[in-house]
């Protein structure tokens, strides 16, 4: 059953202006942003511990969210407890689920159909992770509201409009309700409309706010192009317009070549005054974007920037040391962090730990160490696997005591796994252990 054969107004579900309609407007004050659509009052539950641990964003904190209806003693409620029924039930069919799911919207919706790339293969799992990811937090309002906040800014840059998301929500509702029959329900489709139209709101609002004060994307020239081993370069771009950030995030990036196509990498270095930005690309097999940046852009060429995310930020309200992993093009936010730290002129002991497969993936070990030269209280260290007695995680058991750090990790997915156990088994608490996304990372850099 992958073709679609409901048509609008199918499933209960009305045409656009059905039970999805969200407000469009800016709510009056920030202190109502996501509160419109809210029955009950605000109940937060308790983070479970694997997130109590998540960096807050460097914005205001979130005050409101979805999904209120929280059972006591922060139990999952009655929603949370139907979705993640939903999800368990699709969880193993997912990749149909996304491709009904886009094949009712283009239907319904054939102009939507321009805002996605030609090749929809990362968009679909893009869809799926982050259903995955609010039907995780669901409970969990500060977190889920600071990711739906980033999901809405970050749509603006497809040209997503807010009248987009009633559609969104029908078809996702009609393509759940055609692949979970066995658990589908009045009650299930009563529990998916009130999260999603929370959801969507949350979102809508975030992009109303970020229009008073931000472009939707920015062009950015290239300026320098640095191809610093057969694989990997290093970019450097000119905003067209003012771009602020703090180092430690991330950003989006979209090339000529591959219209449509985003794809998320780290600032290279810390706010410069003469606004340029730089990025570590690594030519990765399939990367397109990746690919294109690597082999086929020269100066001169012009690509175009999504807005700054990502919480993986200095605290400069302590003065605790920073241990910071790098592994391959992953030790570009952790260059972008030292610089942070040495123009703050603060003496807290940075430890660097830079780790690669070979000598000559260290590529940018030359600058860090230009930079221990200079900054006393940097140290920098390079593990290279096939000279190491132990992987770049397992070789900060040799160093330490870390008790009084904070731990950065920044590279491949399974480095940053294995990173967190290594670090939680030498007494690093998770409060202070922070690295982007794991969802994220997955299509960092392709
Ligand atoms: N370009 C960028 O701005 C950023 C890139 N990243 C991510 O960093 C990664 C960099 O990839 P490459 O340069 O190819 O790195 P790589 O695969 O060559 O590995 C770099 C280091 O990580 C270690 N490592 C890899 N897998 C490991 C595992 N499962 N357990 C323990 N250690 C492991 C290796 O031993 C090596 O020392 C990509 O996944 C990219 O998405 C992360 C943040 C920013």
């Amino acid at each position: 059953m992958d073709a679609p054969t409901t048509t609008p107004g199918e499933n209960g579900m009305s045409g656009g202006d059905g039970w999805f309609a969200p407000r469009k407007t800016l709510p009056a004050s920030p202190r109502d942003a996501g509160h419109a659509v809210h029955e009950s009052p605000r109940v937060v539950a308790a983070p479970s511990p694997q997130h109590r641990s998540a960096p807050q964003h460097h914005g205001t904190a979130p005050e409101h969210g979805p999904a209120q209806r929280v059972a006591p003693g922060g139990e999952a409620s009655a929603d949370t407890v139907l979705i993640r029924r939903t999800m368990t039930e699709i969880g193993p069919i997912a990749d149909k689920v996304t491709s009904y799911f886009y094949a009712l919207l283009f239907i319904r919706r054939p102009d939507l159909r321009a805002l996605f790339p030609p090749a929809m293969d990362t968009q679909r799992d893009r869809l799926l992770k982050a259903l995955l990811t609010a039907a995780e937090h669901l409970d969990n309002t500060p977190v889920l509201v600071d990711y739906l906040r980033d999901l809405g800014r970050g749509h603006r840059k497809y040209g997503t409009l807010a009248e987009h998301y009633p559609a969104v929500g029908e078809c996702l509702i009609g393509a759940l309700s055609t692949y979970a029959p066995a658990v589908w329900s009045p009650e299930m489709e009563a529990a998916w409309v009130r999260a999603y139209t929370t959801m969507a709101q949350v979102m809508i609002d975030a992009a109303a706010a970020d229009e008073l004060r931000s472009p939707a994307w920015w062009h950015a020239e290239i300026v320098a192009h640095d191809l610093r081993t057969p694989d990997v370069a290093i970019l450097t771009v000119r905003p067209d317009q003012p771009y602020s950030f703090l180092a430690g995030q991330y950003t989006s990036v979209e090339t000529p070549w591959w219209p449509r196509v985003w794809r998320h990498y780290s600032f290279a270095s810390a706010p410069r005054p003469d606004g340029l930005l730089t990025f570590h690309v690594k030519a990765v097999s399939a990367g397109w974007v990746s690919n294109a940046l690597v082999r086929r852009a020269r100066p001169g060429d012009v690509i175009r920037l999504g807005p700054p995310t990502g919480s993986m930020t200095v605290d400069h309200t302590t003065d605790s040391g920073l241990l910071c992993l790098g592994g391959g093009t992953g030790i570009a936010p952790i260059r972008a962090l030292v610089e942070d730290v040495a123009e703050r002129g603060a003496r807290r002991p940075v430890e660097v730990f830079y780790g690669a497969r070979t000598d000559r993936d260290l590529y940018d070990i030359d600058t860090l160490l230009r930079l221990q030269q200079s900054h006393p209280w940097l140290s920098v260290r390079a593990v290279v696997d096939q000279q190491a007695r132990l992987r770049l995680p397992d070789a900060l058991r040799d160093y330490g005591p870390w008790n009084e750090y904070d731990a950065y990790l920044s590279g491949p997915p399974g480095m940053i796994r294995s990173g967190i156990d290594t670090l939680r088994d030498i007494g690093i608490p998770s409060s202070r252990i922070r690295h982007d996304s794991l969802e994220e990372l997955l299509v960092v850099g392709s």
